[in-house]
């Protein structure tokens, strides 16, 4: 049921867990099948674990409605608490926990995978703080005679599906305020990095959270998944992950028992470049914003619009930056500090992304600088920063969201033909505007159609402020006082003092 995993790197040797955890037990699946963790940055495999089967999805979803009772009974106080103490395990854990992110995602450890931790750490302690503060009702006087109070309760089960991208950034965003509000949880991984949340499964434990309160089925999306999406006896079902995929969870969830829903799903998020703007900040913060992570954010400022006076004199300041600060380092090793591009995630993205590079060169005849590349003989799936530049709006890569070191620029005019183009897409994930005019900026953030704006930066997020999308980004927030709400269900109490 456990490996020993030695990262000699960043010289850890620890046990791996490799089972369902369920009522706070690591157990095989019932059929045994396992899937197999490949590092991205080698394609060598790591470990199989056991994925759950519709049957196991069934057990950890019975465990966590035996939970609940009690655990929705514990007070706020109590959830706070244990949150703190997770928190607290975290940070003692942190080195190790972001090793394994880096061994299973790729993410380069120094730049990626310690920030991915130090966030998680905040998160925990924040929705700790939130569990006896986020939790109140309201008082509503209605007239006289009558009073009504609101109640937030939990809803009871609540399964989340996460991807592969923030892997355990992603399961606290949503674990956290979802335990901080008084819920019990079934979660399923992304099959290809469940190997960080399974380790976390003992620090929950540890922590003192009861049997049942959080499970972790690792599992396929079209088994465990969609089970879990489908099941009649869970209450809410949040996701995050492609937009085709939210469209079936939330059919899914309709079919069964009406199921609750939030969805973070995909963006195509605009980065405008007025001429006013500091070119060195928009430069700075638009490579971070498409190179981070290897391109693989939701929020990816994946289409950059410049203002056609500065057009040529931002163009080459970004290749340059791109040349010094994005690059996969000498060994292309994630371990490695001047790592700062890792690999994309699997074979399967590394093809999809090259395949719209190859659209982009042969098919449309745009013109595609990359930047480095991986040594001879290296298998790990590295693809270079690529910068495609004068992109029609109408280019496949002005549409798809392409999630991958792809950055796509063009020019435009003026205020009222940029914000058509920016808005021209299906998605409303996140926007960032560049521009020293309050003004401007203030116009811009009003006129965009987008669950987020940055202004003067760019891929920033904080904990504290609501995140989610607009149009087919997605339904619902989470972080910020949202994360907690997101779980809670709104009970209006009337109160009647009239005597007949
Ligand atoms: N919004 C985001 O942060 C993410 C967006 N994506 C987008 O999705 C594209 C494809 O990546 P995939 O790995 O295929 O994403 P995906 O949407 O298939 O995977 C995300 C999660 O959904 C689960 N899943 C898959 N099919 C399911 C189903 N039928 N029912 C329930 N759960 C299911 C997966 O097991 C995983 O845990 C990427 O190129 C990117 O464009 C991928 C990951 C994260
Ligand atoms: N930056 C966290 C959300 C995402 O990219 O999926």
């Amino acid at each position: 049921m456990f490996k020993n995993i030695v990262i000699a790197k960043v010289d850890k040797s620890y046990e791996q867990p490799l089972g369902l955890f369920i009522d706070n037990e690591f157990i095989k699946s019932r059929d045994e099948a396992t899937i197999e963790s490949l590092n991205p940055s080698t394609g060598e495999k790591i470990a199989s674990f056991y994925a759950a089967s519709e049957a196991d999805v069934d057990a950890a979803v019975a465990a966590a409605r035996r939970a609940f009772p009690s655990w929705s009974h514990t007070s706020p106080e109590e959830r706070g608490i244990l949150l703190r103490k997770l928190g607290d395990l975290i940070e003692q854990e942190k080195e190790l926990l972001a090793a394994i992110e880096t061994l299973d995602s790729g993410k380069p450890y120094k730049s990626n995978a310690l920030g991915d931790l130090d966030q998680i750490i905040s998160l925990t302690r924040y929705f700790a703080g939130a569990a006896d503060k986020f939790s109140k009702g309201e008082y509503i006087p209605v007239n006289k005679d009558k009073y009504a109070l609101t109640l937030k309760e939990p809803y009871g089960v609540v399964g989340q599906v996460v991807p592969w991208n923030y892997p355990l950034a992603m399961a606290s965003w949503k674990i956290q305020g979802c335990l901080a509000a008084g819920n019990t949880i079934v979660i399923k991984p992304a099959e290809n990095t469940s190997l960080s949340l399974l380790y976390a499964a003992q620090l929950f434990k540890k922590a003192g959270f009861p049997p049942g309160v959080v499970n972790i089925i690792p599992g396929h999306g079209g088994i465990a998944g969609s089970r879990l999406a489908s099941h009649p006896d869970v209450d809410k079902i949040a996701f995050t992950g492609s937009t085709a995929v939210g469209q079936k969870i939330m059919s899914l969830a309709a079919l069964s028992n009406l199921k609750a829903v939030t969805l973070e799903c995909g963006g195509k998020s605009p980065a405008v470049i007025f001429d006013d703007a500091s070119i060195e900040e928009a430069v700075k913060w638009t490579s971070m914003g498409i190179f981070y992570n290897s391109g693989q954010n939701c929020t990816a400022n994946s289409r950059i619009y410049v203002q056609e006076s500065i057009y040529e004199e931002f163009l080459s300041r970004f290749i340059k930056h791109v040349t010094t600060n994005w690059t996969f380092g000498e060994a292309a090793d994630p371990f490695d500090n001047e790592c700062t591009v890792g690999p994309v995630i699997s074979k399967t993205q590394y093809d999809r992304i090259q395949s719209y590079i190859e659209h982009a060169q042969k098919n449309e005849n745009l013109k595609t600088t990359q930047i480095g590349a991986a040594a001879p003989g290296c298998n790990g799936f590295f693809i270079p920063p690529t910068i495609v530049t004068d992109v029609p709006q109408d280019s496949k890569l002005m549409k798809e969201e392409i999630f991958g070191p792809v950055a796509v620029i063009s020019r435009f005019r003026d205020y009222g033909e940029v914000i058509k183009l920016a808005n021209d897409t299906n998605y409303g994930l996140a926007a960032a505007v560049f521009t020293e005019s309050i003004r401007q900026a203030n116009r811009f953030a009003h006129d965009i159609k987008a669950g987020t704006v940055w202004v003067n930066s760019s891929n920033d997020e904080e904990i504290s402020v609501p995140f989610g999308g607009y149009k087919m980004s997605g339904i619902g927030r989470e972080l910020g006082q949202s994360g907690m709400d997101a779980y809670t269900q709104t009970k209006g109490i009337h109160v009647n003092m009239a005597k007949l």
